[in-house]
């Protein structure tokens, strides 16, 4: 499928001509490979080196293409030992002398500053051996120079790659544009660019991310600072699920701007989309949720001993052990995806900021506790809910939304008798008062604090005329007094001065 083509592989420069910056050791590079035309150079090998995505590996292949020769690449997924380096490159280094044809090999040896791992156990000598006889020219690719013995370097010629400059990522992001039918102005090229950092590859990978269904792309589409914080940690992602080299996967995280907490949640979501595109790589998905789950066992001790220090074996865990449990290396486009994790923890929020609000409410009415009214009296308003007889009552007197009545009514959705209750509550508050002050019930609780304080008014009537007692009389006196008070709007809030009203209000 067309979207699923990575555009860094698409628009990788096919000659030496397409590749931007670095003119300088890009000239060097062509004069050395010219030199190879001759004969043997005395420098049989050259070190492309430097920082990542500024197109070293795609200067190699472009050398390749313009001068027609083959190729053979040892990167770091392949086992690097001395003994597979002599059989692969060792037999492709004296090609010529035993075919005798005079078409040339490049071999290229990607990550070659990654070689002294257990991995590429005698892997450094075996290439210094070779670089010293071979009659094929090899380039040597690394982050960084001082990763590779001090026999290599001196046998090699070293050319350094800078970062791409932001202006002249510019043309190559522009070429991308046109060959997409992609409509942008500078601005958004220029911001692209300047966000990138240098490296060119995360310039083309951020292009096709915001392209993605577009056909236009504005300057608000690019980079908020959450994005810029996704794109590193989808960066970082890359290198976790793509690189064979624990180190460098680790050196990726240290820039980002989440806690080991975070980063387990984001390669737990995306370690099965991963590693689950080819078939046969169920054992690696195993592996990696097994270190996953060591790594998860560090996080519980730092926040059971507080101890931050136990961060950087939960983080080499999770990085590292993801890395290695990889025995294909994908090449393909996967979308990575924030941990779902995060949006069902969301979601239950909201649920229990609903819950709790809908529970204040009614505490309020019943004056009971939270705690009471989140669980049995909810139910109960539930239950109350679902009975034609009350249902409209209660939307009305606890002012409930539609959401609140589904989830009161233990419903997934709004239904036909939800939206009824609802609009039928709406109606009787606009007929009876306002959404704030619920006056229906108002009235009606109002009438039984009346009627209460009658009755109990009676009662002490009666007892202070049986008994003669003339303090009773007085104090009927003060109560009698007392209910065109309690009516009277009190300077409080309405909410608050209304009568706490129970259940067998309704
Ligand atoms: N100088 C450049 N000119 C044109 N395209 C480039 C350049 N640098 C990087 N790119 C783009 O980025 C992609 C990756 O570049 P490349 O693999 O050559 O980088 P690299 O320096 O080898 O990085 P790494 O060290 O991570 O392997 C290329 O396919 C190309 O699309």
């Amino acid at each position: 499928m067309e979207e699923s083509i990575e555009w860094v592989e698409k628009y990788r420069p096919k000659s030496l001509s397409d590749l931007v910056g670095n003119k300088k050791s890009v000239v060097d590079m062509r004069e050395w490979a010219e030199s190879w035309l001759s004969g043997v150079p005395e420098k049989r090998a050259v070190i492309l080196h430097g920082p990542a995505g500024v197109g070293k590996t795609s200067a190699a292949h472009a050398l390749a293409k313009d001068f027609e020769w083959e190729t053979i690449e040892l990167n770091a997924s392949d086992q690097r030992t001395a003994g597979a380096i002599e059989r692969v490159a060792g037999s492709a280094s004296k090609m010529s002398s035993l075919t005798g044809t005079s078409t040339k090999r490049l071999i290229i040896l990607d990550e070659a500053d990654n070689m002294h791992g257990n991995a590429d156990r005698g892997g450094a000598r075996a290439v210094g051996g070779i670089i010293k006889t071979t009659d094929q020219p090899i380039v040597l690719i690394a982050n960084d120079l001082y990763g590779l013995t001090p026999t290599i370097r001196s046998s090699c010629i070293e050319l350094k790659f800078n970062s791409v400059q932001a202006r002249s990522m510019i043309p190559a992001l522009k070429r991308i544009c046109v060959e997409e039918n992609i409509m942008c102005g500078v601005g958004v090229l220029e911001k692209l660019a300047d966000n990138a950092g240098g490296d060119l590859r995360s310039a083309v990978k951020d292009l096709q991310a915001v392209a993605l269904g577009r056909d236009e792309i504005y300057i608000e589409d690019i980079a908020t600072s959450e994005r810029d914080t996704k794109e590193s940690i989808f960066k970082a992602l890359g290198k976790i699920f793509k690189s064979t080299d624990p180190k460098s996967a680790l050196q990726a995280t240290y820039g980002l701007d989440e806690t080991p907490e975070n980063l387990i949640h984001w390669i737990d979501e995306n370690l099965p989309l991963q590693y689950g595109t080819q078939e046969g790589t169920e054992e690696d998905i195993i592996t990696g949720y097994r270190y996953l789950s060591k790594a998860d066992r560090y996080l519980g001790r730092v926040r059971k001993r507080q101890s931050y220090r136990l961060w950087r074996y939960a983080s080499v865990l999770m990085t590292c052990g993801t890395v290695v449990s990889k025995t294909h290396v994908s090449r393909g486009f996967t979308k990575y995806q924030p941990p779902s994790f995060w949006r069902k923890m969301g979601q239950l929020r909201a649920k229990r900021d609903m819950r709790d609000n809908i529970a204040s409410r009614i505490g309020y009415h019943c004056n009971e506790s939270m705690r009471y009214s989140r669980t049995d009296l909810a139910h109960l308003y539930g239950r109350m809910l679902k009975d034609d007889a009350y249902a409209v009552d209660v939307a009305v007197d606890l002012e409930l939304s539609v959401d609140e009545i589904v989830y009161l009514t233990g419903g997934k959705k709004v239904t036909k008798g939800i939206q009824k209750i609802y609009d039928l509550a709406q109606a009787q508050r606009s007929t009876y008062g306002n959404d704030d002050a619920p006056v229906f019930f108002e009235k009606k609780a109002a009438k039984k604090v009346q009627d209460k304080k009658q009755m109990d008014l009676n009662q002490i009537m009666e007892s202070a005329a049986s008994k003669g007692n003339t303090e009773a009389a007085e104090t009927s006196k003060t109560v009698n007094s007392a209910p065109k008070d309690e009516t009277k709007p009190d300077p409080k809030p309405a909410a608050k001065a209304k009568p706490q009203r129970t259940l067998f209000d309704f």
